[in-house]
């Protein structure tokens, strides 16, 4: 503040010299020659001070004020006066004296706008080059938000009937609403005079008659709004679930659940909400502010050019207001989003929470997390709190205006009691939607970002497409890896496959072995298409991959990973997941044939048993047996095992291959750490560090004494005598 003192200081006292130089020579200029009324002599200087302070300071206080709060104090130094002159003039019938010591009279308005500048400075700093960016991303929003808002429309154009409806309805409601202030004042009128028994019962009943027209109508609006809202948000979660589900791995990878849960859940909402409630009060009430003051202009257009002082100090207020108030409600909602992350995230891993006995370590967490959202929640209503304070003051501040006019106008003769009663009821009235057409503005700019958002993922286009057509009668599950090079979306700069080449020949099992991170679970990743290759090819039968139909792939590749993921829906639905047609044999067939018919067999509803969240009743080698069962029943022409069998028990396992060994021409690929699964494979890929370094089956690799060989030493020397 020292600075900005000593800085503006001497160039504000300047401007002070020069204003009054200027209106002492201006004033002169008028007593001596008296070339109009006094009225428009005082408005005549006013503007043409306002002209040439407005090039002066302009260029003076440039880098230091906001241009418009320059001009806006400007205005208030200039045009003070004139309009108190002609307020008094109109209303109290006082002559315009311009006298010569006018200029004298500035001082104390100066001593204001510096006092209300240093304010301002104070609470909201202004960097001139941070405001024009400022300005630039504002503006960049508006327009964003603006076609968001056209895109909304077109969304809702299937609704198009109900919601024409409710604008009908609204506006029927709003029309009928403003005649009951107008027939209340007709009332009193017609109680304080000479009392008419027919005029006082018509006046009633059309009261009653409008007032019974309003709700049926603001019933008829709120009905057709709600149906269109809730038709909406269901349409567009739709498609943006379907635009969410075909988007590549790699997305879900950099894209936390939680953000597009919310997107899905909030966003979509709130957006729907935007165009059938926000438009609604908007036109409510602007129809309502437009109607309001054409019914004051003809009941007493002084009265209605007092009351025009409201507008733009109810603005002022709610303009403030909202900006404060919005950024710390998004701060709470963002505070209460962290605190049910702290809460989910111990209750999902409680087992995890439980063994290191951290219970109380997280119970103070989440404490400290709800902590701070009561802090923001408390800052947010001490700021409600204050705005319903000003806000009611400046309603007094207006009342007591009207009211000590009021008085003189009926007193005057030229306004009845009624009048006044009405008016000031339509002056509440006209406050109220006053501020809702602010809010509204501001609500719906926001909620057309929660828009913007929902757009991002509808637009998205997946880097790996679904969009093969490729559908051969049948398949023969050769497969060629060429040359393939790959590294994850999410680390762009390691590569975790460098030009792999190697080929699985139908009917035949091949295995990959290798030390962890070798690249194992990344080539079974890109036959699964889960991610692109970067460089090179990988074929199916000669063909690439993309070519092929998306659901004909997953048919004819099938995938039992390593952690196979079950559905909280009973056995049968898991085995037979995504498939359309399917007879209870076939289910039973691939049952038998993964091991899982006799363990399932022994459950209390057998087939039909819910195997709870995430397979959870289940235990890890059940889990994996109907997972198998689930791959097996497709008839795939490729299996794909990703240590499929690595909670499985030797018997289990022993049948499990048994069963695959009979089924002709099945391809296999296996990924194992057991070596014993290994050493019966028809050939055996050694990948290291993203690179093949070794083929060949078990007995050339042994004598080849290479990776293999090692990792064969290593693996018995550390398992002794257990395989
Ligand atoms: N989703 C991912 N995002 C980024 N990097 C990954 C991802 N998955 C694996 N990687 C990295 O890619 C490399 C190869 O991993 P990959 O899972 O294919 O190895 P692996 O041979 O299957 O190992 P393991 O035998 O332990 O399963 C590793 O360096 C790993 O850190």
């Amino acid at each position: 503040m020292k600075r900005m003192l000593m800085k503006a200081g001497p160039l504000f006292l300047a401007l002070f010299l020069l204003d009054v130089a200027l209106t002492s020579f201006l004033t002169w200029l008028y007593l001596h020659f008296h070339p109009f009324s006094p009225l428009s002599a005082t408005w005549a200087l006013a503007l043409l001070r306002l002209v040439s302070l407005s090039v002066v300071a302009g260029k003076l206080l440039e880098k230091m004020v906001p241009p418009q709060h320059v001009f806006l104090h400007l205005m208030v130094l200039t045009l003070t006066s004139p309009v108190c002159d002609t307020i008094w003039f109109l209303f109290l019938q006082e002559p315009v004296d311009l006298h010569s010591g006018v200029a004298q009279s500035l001082l104390p308005l100066y001593l204001v706008c510096l006092l209300s500048g240093l304010f301002w400075e104070l609470l909201f700093p202004w960097h001139p080059v941070r405001d024009n960016e400022g300005a630039r991303t504002e503006a960049n929003g508006r327009r964003k938000a603006r076609e968001a808002l056209g895109r909304l429309w077109a969304y809702s154009r299937p609704d198009k009937v109900p919601l024409s409806g409710g604008f009908v309805f609204l506006t029927l409601a709003v029309i009928c609403e403003m005649f009951i202030p107008y027939y209340t004042g007709r009332v009193i009128d017609i109680l304080g005079s000479q009392y008419k028994e027919t005029e006082f019962s018509t006046t009633i009943s059309l009261m009653a008659l409008y007032s019974m027209a309003s709700s049926l109508s603001t019933g008829c609006r709120g009905g057709l709004f709600t149906l269109t809202i809730a038709r909406l948000t269901r349409r567009l979660r739709v498609l943006l679930f379907k635009s969410v589900v075909q988007q590549e791995i790699g997305f879900f990878e950099s894209t936390r659940t939680g953000e597009i849960t919310s997107r899905l859940a909030t966003d979509t909402a709130q957006m729907s909400r935007s165009i059938a409630l926000n438009v609604n009060v908007f036109v409510r009430s602007l129809v309502k502010v437009i109607g309001v003051y054409c019914f004051m202009l003809s009941l007493s257009w002084q009265f209605t050019l007092l009351t025009l002082i409201d507008p733009p100090v109810t603005v002022l207020i709610q303009e403030i207001y909202n900006r404060y108030y919005e950024g710390v409600v998004k701060e709470v909602q963002d505070s209460i989003a962290r605190s049910n992350h702290v809460a989910g995230e111990t209750i999902h891993a409680i087992r995890t929470v439980r063994s290191f006995a951290t219970e109380q370590e997280e119970a103070e967490r989440y404490n400290a997390r709800l902590l701070e959202t009561h802090q923001l929640k408390v800052r947010r209503d001490v700021i409600r709190a204050l705005y319903v304070l000003v806000r009611r003051l400046a309603e007094l501040a207006m009342k007591v205006v009207m009211l000590y006019y009021g008085q003189h106008l009926i007193r005057t003769g030229q306004m009845t009691i009624g009048n006044l009663v009405v008016f000031i009821m339509y002056q509440a009235e006209s406050g109220r939607y006053i501020r809702n057409l602010v809010y509204i503005y501001g609500d719906m700019l926001h909620s057309m970002r929660a828009a913007e958002k929902v757009f991002q993922y509808l637009d998205r286009k997946p880097e790996v497409t679904l969009e093969g057509v490729l559908k051969p009668q049948s398949a023969k599950g050769s497969v060629q890896f060429k040359n393939v090079s790959f590294s994850y979306p999410t680390r762009p700069d390691v590569p975790a496959l460098k030009n792999v080449s190697f080929e699985l020949r139908p009917g035949k099992v091949t295995a990959l072995v290798g030390p962890s991170g070798g690249g194992k679970t990344t080539c079974i990743s890109l036959l699964e298409r889960f991610y692109e290759p970067q460089e090179g090819e990988i074929l199916l039968d000669g063909r690439p991959l993309r070519d092929y139909d998306h659901k004909y792939l997953h048919t004819k590749v099938s995938l039992v990973g390593q952690e196979p993921v079950l559905f909280a829906r009973s056995v049968t639905e898991n085995v037979t997941f995504g498939l359309q047609d399917y007879s209870m044999e076939e289910v039973v067939r691939a049952a038998q044939e993964a091991y899982a018919d006799p363990f399932i067999q022994q459950m209390e509803k057998k087939y039909l048993t819910d195997v709870g969240e995430a397979g959870g009743t289940l235990a890890g080698g059940q889990k994996q047996r109907i997972a198998i069962a689930r791959a097996l029943i497709r008839r795939p022409r490729l299996l794909i095992l990703d240590e499929a069998s690595s909670s499985l028990d030797i018997e289990s396992e022993h049948k499990i291959q048994e069963t695959l060994s009979k089924m002709q021409g099945l391809t296999v690929l296996v990924v194992a750490h057991r070596l014993k699964t290994v050493e019966n494979a028809d050939k055996i890929i050694v990948i290291e560090s993203g690179r093949v370094v070794e083929q060949g089956d078990h007995g050339q690799l042994m004598q080849k004494e290479g990776m293999y060989h090692r990792l064969v030493q290593r693996h018995f020397t550390q398992n002794g005598d257990s395989e």
